[in-house]
């Protein structure tokens, strides 16, 4: 819960800094793409990846060695400044970073050095290890104060990372601790190693975490199924709930084992399924994968669009193909047909497959 009025809530909080949007900007973000502003060789690649990602994230956290943090956050800057493309309101590419947790060395020079820096193109601050409200409340007063000092019209963003047991406890809080709130990620081997699990993956599942089926004919030693369950379907639920309680996006997080793209499809999936709009990529071909997870198929447009136009005022029931149809279904088709729109929007081979629909809604046998 928000300590501050229902009044007060989108006030400034420091005289001179941008008033909070009142709405999260709906901006696609299939992919938060991770890279090293400390090294080279992934910085020289990210003026290319303008416009062929939804998000560049120039992560200073973990996965930058101690002795690069400085010219991590350095590097930033200068990509930032070489790069005019890039992130604000009208890029192609919204940029992001991922600051150092907040009892680090590095997490106050972070923002003292990005917002006056680059804050006029960053659109989002993502904070690892956010514990609870008061975390989102100690950001949003600096970025304030930051944002008027540097004479910022528009309010930079912030996405919080779940990630250890007290955050996942005090998810709707932290979600709706601030306007700022723009989303939250699942950090799936923080939070593994925080609830101390016995795994050693980043994201993913586990071949141990299973369900057997019953024996056959009551013998124990015979041939029996067994069923892999998903390690972060309780969290990532509890996730979807509270960012829709607030209106603010949840994304699933990283899948560390690059090679296995298949088993990368299927998490990014069932996240997409449950109601992510968007997941981590830490290396260019995740890129194209959660372009495709997360843009609706050409035959879930194709049925939402019936669907919508079968239900005409959008009231009472219909059959279509043998199955009802009523102001739910259509709900949910409409998340589906705005979707698709927003993409569309954005991505002009996405656009080209939707518009080939039919009018009427058939498919026409392309996949998104
Ligand atoms: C995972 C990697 C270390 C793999 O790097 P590498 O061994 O160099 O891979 P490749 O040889 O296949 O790379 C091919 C070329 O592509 C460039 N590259 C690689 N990754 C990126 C990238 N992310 N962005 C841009 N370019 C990239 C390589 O430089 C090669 O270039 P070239 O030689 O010129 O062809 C590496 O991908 C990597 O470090 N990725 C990011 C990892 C990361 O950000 N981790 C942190 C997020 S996950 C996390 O923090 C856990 C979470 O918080 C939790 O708690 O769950
Ligand atoms: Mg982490």
């Amino acid at each position: 819960m928000s300590h501050r009025s229902a009044k007060d809530f989108f006030r400034p909080l420091a005289v001179g800094a941008p008033a909070p949007a009142p709405e999260v900007p709906a901006r696609p973000s299939r992919a938060i793409h991770f890279f090293d502003p400390s090294n080279a060789k992934m910085a020289a690649k990210v003026p290319a990846m303008v416009g062929t990602v939804d998000v560049l994230l120039g992560n200073l956290e973990d996965a930058v060695k101690a002795d690069n943090k400085l010219a991590a956050r350095e590097g930033l800057v200068r990509i930032a400044q070489d790069t005019p493309t890039l992130g604000g309101p009208d890029s192609p590419t919204q940029l992001w970073t991922r600051i150092n947790a907040l009892d680090s060395p590095w997490a106050l020079d972070d923002l003292l050095t990005l917002v006056p820096a680059i804050g006029d193109r960053l659109d989002v601050v993502m904070v690892p290890k956010v514990q609870g409200a008061e975390d989102i409340h100690y950001v949003d007063r600096l970025l304030a104060q930051l944002e008027a000092k540097a004479g910022l019209t528009r309010p930079i963003l912030v996405h919080a990372i779940l990630e250890t047991a007290r955050g996942v406890a005090n998810v709707e809080e932290i979600c709706g601790a601030s306007p700022r709130m723009q989303g939250l990620s699942l950090g799936p081997a923080d939070l593994a190693a925080d609830r101390r699990m016995k795994t050693t993956r980043v994201g993913g599942g586990h071949p141990g975490y299973l369900v057997r089926q019953d024996p056959v004919g009551g013998n124990v030693t015979g041939e029996r199924s067994i069923f892999q369950q998903d390690l972060w379907h309780y969290t990532i639920a509890r996730m979807v709930d509270a960012c829709a309680t607030h209106g603010i996006y949840p994304y699933y997080g990283p899948f560390g084992d690059i090679a296995d793209v298949v088993a990368c499809e299927d998490q990014f999936r069932n996240a997409f399924l449950l109601g992510c709009v968007g997941t981590w990529s830490l290396h260019p071909q995740q890129i194209a994968i959660a372009n495709r997870v997360f843009s609706p198929s050409v035959e879930d447009v194709a049925h939402a669009r019936r669907v919508v136009a079968a239900m005409g005022d959008g009231t009472g029931a219909v059959m279509l193909d043998g199955k009802m149809e009523d102001d739910a279904s259509l709900k949910q088709c409409l998340v589906m047909v705005e979707l698709a729109e927003q993409l569309a929007a954005i991505d002009p081979d996405l656009k080209a497959l939707y518009d080939a629909i039919p009018a009427d809604g058939s498919e026409t046998g392309q996949e998104a």
